[in-house]
């Protein structure tokens, strides 16, 4: 008998769009027909060329929006997204849709509504941060289940539709599970990064605070960092001056690789980011993006920093002296970077197939 169609929304940055590509690979692995809802920031062709899986672009936008012109543009491509997604739903004839956060998992999962009864597919959510986000706030009464990335999630009250799954990671990342960490000797490996989109602040800070270290130091290292286009010029003639070894890129292809290499890595806290720093054992120095709706990337941060496997340090005291200070420390104690390297308690290397395991429950319940 063909398995039931199911369907996954999803935004287009990194955090959203990596777990719900690796739970597709999962469902398709199961035979399941997969449709994928993204935005028009991914254009995956990797994704594209699997087979079950069929991918739609969905209109979507956060209608708290500062101009009036802007609110009733966006309530358009709102509205236009749910008809286009209900048209999709029932096509494809969906039985559950998954949804990933992100203001585009709205209209996917808003159309739902629309349908009748019987024809109106379950929704499964899976939230990535330590803080259920708007979106999945929003449509957790529709549910009829949530997974989780953390054994807690702040703003979800005990029910039994939370289910612990643990964050979906890319299969290269995931198979790096359990990765031994071994304490810097004659080389340092320092990863920094800053998230899908990237992050000023860190091209900004943390050249200069390597760059105040002993030159003893500044020669065992082997800086990996990802930075804006504008600023590679300068930073890279900086690194030399300083004889620091470093590869700079706006995006990094191969962060399995670089994770297990890395001795230590500076980053933001964005869900995916925190579980990937969890599955590898890497100490991390966490600073939270500040502008987040909802602090979700403090609240990952602080779970990491609890658990004693990471430094976090709000944005304002993301300074060059308060770094330097902090990293000369951790290189001279490299016990330190051990201590917290093995102090990781919330990876999931299953996280893929607990999620899939939970769809394939829900939707074995559902008569049809
Ligand atoms: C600004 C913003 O709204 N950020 C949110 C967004 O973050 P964002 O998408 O930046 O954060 P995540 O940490 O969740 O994901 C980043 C992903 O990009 C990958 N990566 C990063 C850099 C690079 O050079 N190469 C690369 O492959 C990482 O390995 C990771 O898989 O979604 C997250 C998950 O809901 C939230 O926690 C964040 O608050």
């Amino acid at each position: 008998m063909n398995k039931p169609a199911i369907a996954i929304a999803a935004g287009g940055t990194g955090g959203h769009f990596f777990p719900a590509k690796s739970l597709a690979l999962q469902l398709t692995r199961r035979d399941y027909p997969v449709v994928f809802m993204t935005d028009k920031r991914i254009e995956d062709r990797e994704l594209a060329s699997w087979h079950d899986i069929r991918q739609f672009v969905i209109d979507s936008a956060g209608i708290n929006k500062k101009t009036i012109m802007k609110k009733i543009g966006n309530t358009f491509s709102l509205m236009k997204g749910i008809i286009e997604a209900r048209k999709i739903l029932v096509q494809n004839h969906v039985s559950a849709i998954v949804g990933f956060g992100g203001y585009p998992s709205i209209p996917p999962l808003f159309a739902t509504r629309l349908l009748s009864k019987k024809n109106r597919p379950i929704i499964i959510l899976h939230e990535g941060n330590a803080i259920i986000g708007k979106a999945n706030a929003f449509l957790a009464p529709f549910a009829t289940k949530i997974a989780t990335s953390f054994p807690v999630t702040k703003g979800l009250s005990n029910s039994d539709k939370i289910v612990v799954t643990g964050l979906p990671v890319r299969p290269d990342i995931t198979s790096l599970y359990p990765s031994v960490y071994e304490p810097p000797k004659e080389t340092i490996h320092l990863l920094i990064w800053g998230g899908s989109l990237g992050a000023r602040i860190f091209g900004e800070i943390v050249p200069y605070a390597l760059g105040n270290l002993s030159l003893s130091l500044r020669k065992k290292l082997r800086i990996t960092q990802q930075l804006r286009q504008e600023d590679i010029e300068t930073i890279t003639r900086y690194y030399q001056k300083n004889e620091i070894k470093a590869k700079l890129s706006p995006f990094l292809t191969n962060i399995g690789d670089l994770l297990q290499k890395a001795h230590l890595v500076i980053g933001r806290s964005g869900g995916s980011s925190t579980a990937e720093l969890a599955l590898t054992n890497r100490p991390a120095i966490l600073v939270p993006y500040p502008h987040a709706a909802n602090k979700e990337q403090y609240y990952n941060a602080q779970i990491l920093e609890k658990e004693g496997a990471a430094w976090l340090i709000n944005q304002p005291d993301f300074t060059i002296a308060n770094l330097t200070q902090l990293i000369n420390d951790l290189f001279s104690h490299p016990e330190k970077l051990q201590k917290a390297a093995l102090s990781h308690k919330t990876a999931y290397p299953n996280a893929a197939k607990n999620l899939a395991d939970l769809i394939e429950r829900s939707v074995a319940n559902l008569s049809f």
